[in-house]
């Protein structure tokens, strides 16, 4: 009888194509993303080798930082920097005969959403990206994790990385969610528990009732910000609603390729009794709606809270709490919900989604931004844009006062025109607050999309319950 294993294990074996006296391995990878700003080196080394794609039809390219989300952006890129990245993507998939989606494609979009949406992703797979929320993969039971220009020209030109394999962490949300609370909230919640830290060295599986509750893309969102705890990656076991999801995507196996594919996926969860090496549980009744109040995601706190005082932490991080309230303009004792803002960013890899859009449009339907509020919604790809149109939310956003985006990055980081001026405070749905991440000087508020849409409405950071009995 075989030992124990957990669904990271078990993944993981399945992958060793050769081990190292020093436990380190080669392993095979199944899926290889790529998007414009880690790729351009990684193929000119390629180029100057004389070396091909060795797995060209595993190969799957995107641009999606650099990419303006105006309408009209494909004909031109003011930037030069980004204009050459992108042209090189563009250069690059066809000369090495890759999978690829232009920006003219109506399936372009954030490469971690077009993986997924196409059917590239599937359960047991190992998949990597030169970009670290490839972590965003792990809903399906895949693993997935980002990895560095070098590691890309790899990648490219074997099929195989070089990994030394992590310890196993599981992360267990017990119970239901309560009203108002989401996918985004047990992220940052998570994060909020363990620290920024508290995921190194290890592979996360989130577990328990609240994950098994969400749906593919809530467990997309979870596992989006599996690197903002730290962890190398982050995976959910697949189920009944992964292979619903991906039953009839495009590059989704057919007939009896199904079938055996079923089969397998079957296999991948943890065993009973399997060994993990830290062990985190949260009861989902207690997740309350969240918001980051400082420059790192782990500085979260219910919306009902107050800004904390540097004196409350220990350690370096009373420096780091300073420094943050500095930067974010915020003084301690202020409630949470009288920050105002007169920005808000709905979209990006982990809340760019179909369902993200209908639940920040459920909050906004009949209603208008405040006064002064700049707001956008940037749907994570041209699939969801198209959508939302026919189902209506893109009307609700824009008679809202929204301004309705083509599909990329935006101001989830500040690599294309979608930024913030110094100064100003953005309530967004993406996954980093750093120090200038939306743009120099910008102050980013993290939360939900539904938490977004009610602070656009009355201006200041909202609890989305209390809005949401206001409108019943
Ligand atoms: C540009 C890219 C390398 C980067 C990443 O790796 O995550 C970006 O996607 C981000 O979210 O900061
Ligand atoms: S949407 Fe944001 S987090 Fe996601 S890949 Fe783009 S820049 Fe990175």
């Amino acid at each position: 009888m075989t030992a124990p294993r957990t669904l990271y294990d078990k993944i993981w074996d399945d992958h060793v194509v050769h081990q190292a006296d020093d436990g380190t391995c080669l392993l095979y990878i199944d899926r290889h993303l790529v998007h414009e700003v880690t790729s351009p080196q990684a193929f000119e080394g390629l180029r100057t080798a004389g070396r091909k794609v060795r797995a060209p039809e595993k190969t799957i390219a995107v641009p999606d930082h650099n990419v303006p989300t105006t309408p009209g952006r494909d004909t031109f890129i003011e930037n030069e920097e980004s204009r050459i990245q992108v042209d090189a993507l563009d250069k690059n998939a066809r000369d090495f005969g890759i999978n690829y989606y232009p920006v003219s494609d109506i399936r372009q979009g954030i490469v971690h959403i077009v993986g997924p949406e196409q059917g590239w992703t599937l359960p047991g797979m190992t998949v990597v990206c030169g970009d670290s929320h490839t972590a965003t993969h792990g809903a399906f039971g895949a693993l997935a994790h980002g990895i560095g220009t070098s590691e890309v020209e790899h990648v490219l030109a074997t099929q195989t990385l070089i990994q030394k394999k992590s310890k196993n962490m599981k992360v267990e949300i017990t119970g239901s969610l309560r009203p108002g609370v989401t996918a985004k909230d047990i992220t940052l919640s998570v994060i909020g528990a363990t620290g920024t830290a508290g995921g190194t060295g290890y592979v996360i599986e989130y577990c328990g009732q609240a994950i098994r509750e969400l749906s593919m893309e809530g467990r997309m969102t979870v596992c989006n910000m599996a690197i903002e705890g730290g962890a190398r990656a982050g995976l959910i076991a697949p189920d009944e609603k992964t292979y619903e999801y991906i039953k009839g995507r495009p590059h989704a196996p057919k007939g009896a390729a199904w079938e055996a594919a079923l089969s397998y996926w079957k296999t991948l969860f943890t065993d009973e009794g399997a060994h993990f090496d830290k062990v985190v549980t949260l009861k989902g009744e207690d997740i309350a709606p969240v918001v980051t109040w400082g420059t790192s995601p782990e500085d979260v706190l219910p919306i009902t809270g107050t800004v904390p005082a540097p004196e409350d932490f220990t350690g370096g991080k009373v420096e780091a709490a300073r420094r943050s309230l500095e930067y974010m303009g915020l003084t301690a004792g202020q409630k949470l919900t009288d920050i105002k803002i007169d920005t808000v960013f709905i979209g990006s890899c982990t809340n760019g989604r179909i369902e993200d859009l209908r639940a920040a449009a459920a909050i906004l339907k009949g209603k208008k931004i405040a006064p002064g509020m700049r707001a956008m919604v940037v749907p994570g790809s041209g699939l969801v844009r198209a959508q939302a149109e026919e189902e209506g939310l893109a009307q609700i956003f824009i008679d809202a006062g929204f301004e309705w985006r083509l599909a990329g990055c935006s101001m989830c980081l500040a690599m294309n025109p979608d930024q913030l001026a110094p100064g100003e405070r953005c309530a967004a749905t993406s996954n980093r607050n750093f120090e200038g991440r939306q743009g120099r000087g910008g102050r980013t508020h993290l939360l939900s999309p539904a938490m977004a849409a009610a602070a656009a409405v009355t201006g200041h950071l909202t609890d989305v319950r209390e809005f949401m009995a206001e409108m019943a």
